[in-house]
């Protein structure tokens, strides 16, 4: 039966109220012994056929039945009769107040045009068995009465049903909404995606689909309290299966979640395990798979407590961790995991290359010691009962400062013999007393000083080419066949040479490493107190010399280069300047043994092998350095533009007018002086390791 059927509000004209008549969803209040309110108000009602239709609408839109079916429902004639009936009994009563209203009586019957036609005519029968106009009158305006009465309180009644109305739709409004957006959120997952489940939300969902079909699991579907986690690929459609493939898939599900759980458990143990017995710091970094794995199942760790982290976190609003965010969360933190290793190891490795240096230094140091004092002995047992307290005594400091260094083994004794302490004792004090000449102290021998030295020089070179150019060739001193010397066969510039140097000696010239003689042999010893020079160099030094290469070279190749032609019988100065000049340059270029030692001091694991190989070609290769190469070109030009200027005070500088052309001088350093440098230093370490 449809609400329309059951309705009695039908057609205002209806006749037919055999069916019970609905009645509003609140309580009416009863204002009659068994007559209902809604009933009366249903009368009344009937006329505002507009409304009623509303309100079956209404009806029909909810779904729901707004009205009662009234058990006390009576039809309106009936209704009105036994109205009528009550009304008799307090007729003589009422009758002298009726009078007043006769009038007022017809008016409200006018202005009630929508007024039922069978109540109208009920009453005008009733009227009209009565005969009385002043009973009719009395009557009109009881029911008159009644019937406003009746209007106010339909109007109540109809202002609830409009606010009942209101709020219908606004449920009726949330509902849907509340239906859209669990469609919209229930869409499969994309294929890609990979969804968080719990198993308790599977069922939940599934139970659901059995009432609203059709329905999908959400991704959102992870709650704190469940049970299993688990993370599916996109194998795992996430549609509502049918109630057949209901428990089968729900069966599959949870199979898959239980495996996860275990997997994630047996992480979680591993993860306490590494926490209690960490590995040994020595182990883990040999075994770096073991490190590796470890740094998974951390993370792997991590991940889980993230996983439950964030469900804590999103267990407000009910959703899971979004699968992307996991694999991100995952890579990040295995990036940074693999990234610290890698710092740790590149750290190791330079603390062990570090050490190895130390140890190479400490090797090569060593090694100079005994050699040094193979040579020294003898002239350590000629020392002064002075030298012995004080060697005794630098002995006893040596035994400390070795223990201090780890030298001693755990008992106090020294791990090396005795001999060793005294070459330790020996090496100090020679160590100590280093002192490199030209500008550069012994505990300030770095490649940076000596190239400092190189620049200093640089000016001595330059000043002593422009002196040399002040006398023109005068080549008869380089006559190989004048024999102007009586007694001295050879050039009389090889004879001024040869005696000069023999004075030098003497004055201890040559006792400096850095001075290398050109005619070394039958050389007098030195007459003078022995100063201290720095002994850098391995020994094999003294054997290294490249004097005649340069001596040949500034001769033939360089003098013709700069020196005007000519004879001004000077020979005895420009003899003398073109010593100079050979002397700048020799030492400029035997400097070469102190670049050698310092590079191969700072890189000896780069040079042992190939000195062992005697490589000369890759030696030359590993000290060269191209770049500073061009810087000393460039700087010795600019010193003979410089240095090579006549200076006037009007400080008009003539351009093109030096004392030694600049090109001559870059040409010496190019083909000549820094060639014949590497050539001494390769010379040098090739005797570095005897
Ligand atoms: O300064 C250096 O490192 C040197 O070895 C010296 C020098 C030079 O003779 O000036 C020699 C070889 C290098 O290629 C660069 C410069």
């Amino acid at each position: 039966m449809t609400h329309k059927q059951d309705s009695i509000f039908k057609s205002p004209n209806s006749s037919s109220y055999s069916s019970p008549s609905p009645s509003l969803p609140f309580k009416s209040k009863k204002t009659h012994d068994d007559s209902p309110l809604p009933l009366r108000i249903a009368d009344i009602l009937t006329f505002n056929g507009d409304f009623l239709d509303e309100l079956l609408m209404m009806e029909e839109e909810l779904g729901c039945r707004v009205w009662e079916r009234s058990t006390h429902c009576y039809p309106p004639n009936r209704t009105v009769a036994r109205w009528f009936s009550g009304l008799r009994r307090k007729r003589v009563k009422e009758s002298k107040r009726d009078k007043l209203g006769g009038d007022r009586i017809e008016q409200v019957k006018c202005s009630k045009n929508g007024l039922n036609s069978q109540d109208s005519s009920n009453s005008a029968s009733q009227s009209a068995h009565s005969g009385h106009h002043n009973k009719e009158a009395s009557l009109n305006l009881g029911v008159g009465c009644c019937l406003l009465y009746l209007i106010a309180a339909s109007k109540n009644e109809l202002d609830k049903m409009f606010k009942m109305r209101k709020e219908m739709e606004k449920l009726l409004e949330n509902v849907r909404e509340e239906l859209q957006k669990k469609d919209g959120r229930s869409k499969p997952c994309e294929t890609n995606d990979v969804c968080a489940y719990s198993t308790t939300d599977v069922v939940d969902s599934v139970d659901f689909d059995n009432q609203l079909s059709p329905q999908v699991f959400t991704p959102s579907s992870v709650l704190p309290g469940s049970s299993t986690i688990t993370v599916c690929d996109q194998s795992l459609r996430c549609e509502t299966p049918k109630q057949g493939e209901c428990s089968e898939g729900r069966d599959k599900l949870e199979a898959e979640l239980e495996v996860e759980l275990q997997r994630l458990q047996l992480n979680f143990d591993t993860v306490e395990n590494t926490a209690k017995h960490p590995q040994k710091k020595g182990r883990r970094v040999t075994n770096e798979k073991t490190a590796t794995s470890k740094s998974q199942i951390v993370s792997a760790g991590e991940v889980v407590a993230f996983v439950f982290e964030n469900q804590a976190a999103g267990s407000e609003e009910h959703c899971g961790v979004p699968p992307h965010e996991l694999e991100r969360r995952l890579h990040e933190l295995l990036e940074s995991r693999q990234q610290e290793q890698i710092r740790e190891l590149e750290a190791a490795l330079k603390c062990v290359k570090h050490k190895l240096r130390e140890k190479e230094m400490e090797v090569s140091w060593w090694k100079d010691s005994a050699r040094l004092i193979s040579r020294h002995l003898p002239e350590s047992s000629e020392l002064s009962s002075h030298h012995h307290a004080k060697l005794l005594k630098s002995a006893m400091y040596c035994t400390r400062s070795n223990a201090n260094k780890g030298r001693m083994n755990c008992n106090g004794n020294c791990k090396f013999p005795f001999c060793f302490l005294v070459i330790s004792i020996i090496s100090t004090r020679y160590t100590n007393n280093l002192a490199m000449a030209e500008g550069s102290s012994g505990s300030d021998f770095t490649l940076d000083s000596i190239r400092k030295a190189l620049i200093r020089q640089e000016d001595t070179i330059v000043f002593s080419l422009i002196e040399r150019a002040k006398f023109p060739m005068n080549s008869a001193l380089y006559n190989q066949i004048l024999n102007l010397v009586p007694g001295f066969s050879g050039p009389l510039v090889d004879f001024i040479a040869k005696e000069t140097e023999a004075v030098q000696a003497k004055a201890g010239r040559y006792v400096n490493p850095e001075e290398n003689p050109f005619f070394p042999d039958n050389l007098p010893p030195s007459l003078v107190p022995k100063h201290n020079y720095s002994q850098v160099l391995h020994p094999g030094a003294a054997s290294v010399s490249v004097n005649k290469a340069i001596w040949n070279m500034y001769l033939n190749q360089l003098l013709p280069l700069f020196i005007d032609a000519g004879d001004d019988g000077n020979y005895a100065s420009t003899a003398a300047s073109d010593l100079s000049c050979l002397q700048a340059l020799s030492r400029r270029i035997h400097y070469g043994k102190f670049v050698a030692e310092i590079k191969f001091r700072d890189a000896p694991h780069d040079y042992e092998p190939l000195i062992r190989a005697k490589d000369t070609d890759a030696l030359m290769k590993l000290l060269t350095d191209e770049r500073v190469e061009e810087m000393v070109k460039k700087r010795v030009e600019k010193k003979a533009i410089i240095f090579g200027q006549d200076v006037s005070l009007s400080n008009n500088v003539e351009t093109g007018n030096f004392k030694v052309d600049p090109s001559v001088v870059v040409r010496l350093y190019d083909e000549w002086v820094i060639p014949l440098t590497k050539l001494v230093e390769v010379k040098y370490l090739l005797r570095r390791l005897d």
